[in-house]
């Protein structure tokens, strides 16, 4: 049998990072060698000899944690959102002096977040208007959420490069925040709710017809294959890499 990958989780004692820790003993190829939250030090990832760590930690630590790894050598796989392309290109710039070492950001680990981003480029260039709105539990500290911003970009991308106008929008609002957030031209709703998980819709416009493709992770377990998938891939891919769709082979 081969080598075990040993495993350290950043925010363990978090939503994620619990359910994480879990899905890693649960994994006959993973061995989970350390468990760190807030306060502890971050030495002991190495320490414990980990060849991977898992980030679910909060927006204002995680690329410090990112750097440090790098620094130790150990690939990181990188749920926490908050990354802005500044953020990435320091992460890519460190990631260039340190041959062989992988790390992979992604808003979402969830399958079928992935798949509704991806049909949401596909479909962009086909409608005049597209807005996307973002729902998840009250506790959730960022908004609007990382996918919805990824979504958006996606879908700007997407309307650039097929020479689209600019969707059709209000030219006044009474009231600030009316509008959502304008993420490259479009627009991003974010509904915070006791109950709900994570959930994002994104609504596709056109004169008499309208495409809705909708994702909702009911259970945190939703976002656990991608990110094993990302805990067993990254040792093979060095440098940094955006998004969980570049691990799969979406056609
Ligand atoms: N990519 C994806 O698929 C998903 C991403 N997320 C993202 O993951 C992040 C975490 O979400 P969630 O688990 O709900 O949040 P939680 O607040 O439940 O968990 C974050 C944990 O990190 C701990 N923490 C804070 N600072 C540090 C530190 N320096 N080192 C280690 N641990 C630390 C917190 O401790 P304390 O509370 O004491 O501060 C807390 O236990 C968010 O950014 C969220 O948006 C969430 C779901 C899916
Ligand atoms: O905080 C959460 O819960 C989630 N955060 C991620 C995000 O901001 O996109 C992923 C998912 O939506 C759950």
């Amino acid at each position: 049998m081969s080598e075990l990958i040993r495993v350290a989780v950043l925010g363990a004692a978090g939503r994620m990072g619990a359910t994480v820790v879990r899905a890693v003993q649960d994994a006959p190829d993973l061995e989970l060698v350390a468990a760190l939250d807030a306060g502890d030090d971050l030495a002991r990832v190495t320490a414990a000899g980990a060849h991977v760590a898992v980030d679910f930690t909060v927006p204002s630590v995680t690329e410090a944690n990112v750097h440090a790894l790098v620094d130790a050598g150990v690939h990181v796989v990188v749920g926490t959102t908050g990354w802005d392309d500044e953020a990435l290109a320091r992460v890519r710039d460190h990631l260039a002096d340190r041959p062989g070492v992988g790390v992979l950001v992604a808003p979402n680990f969830a399958l079928g977040a992935v798949l509704t981003m991806h049909f949401a480029r596909q479909a962009a260039r086909w409608f005049e208007s597209v807005e996307v709105v973002e729902l998840h539990h009250p506790d959730k500290v960022d908004a609007p959420s990382g996918t919805a911003r990824h979504t958006a970009q996606g879908i700007a991308a997407a309307r650039r490069a097929a020479g689209l106008d600019a969707v059709p929008d209000a030219t006044t609002q009474s009231l600030d925040g009316a509008r959502g957030a304008d993420v490259d031209g479009v627009r991003v709703h974010a509904v915070r709710l006791r109950g709900l998980v994570a959930h994002e819709e994104v609504l596709l416009g056109n004169a008499g017809e309208q495409l809705t493709i909708r994702h909702d992770s009911f259970d945190r377990v939703s976002f656990m294959p991608g990110v094993l998938l990302g805990v067993r891939r990254v040792p093979a891919r060095p440098g940094l890499t955006v998004g969980l769709e570049h691990l799969l082979d979406l056609g």
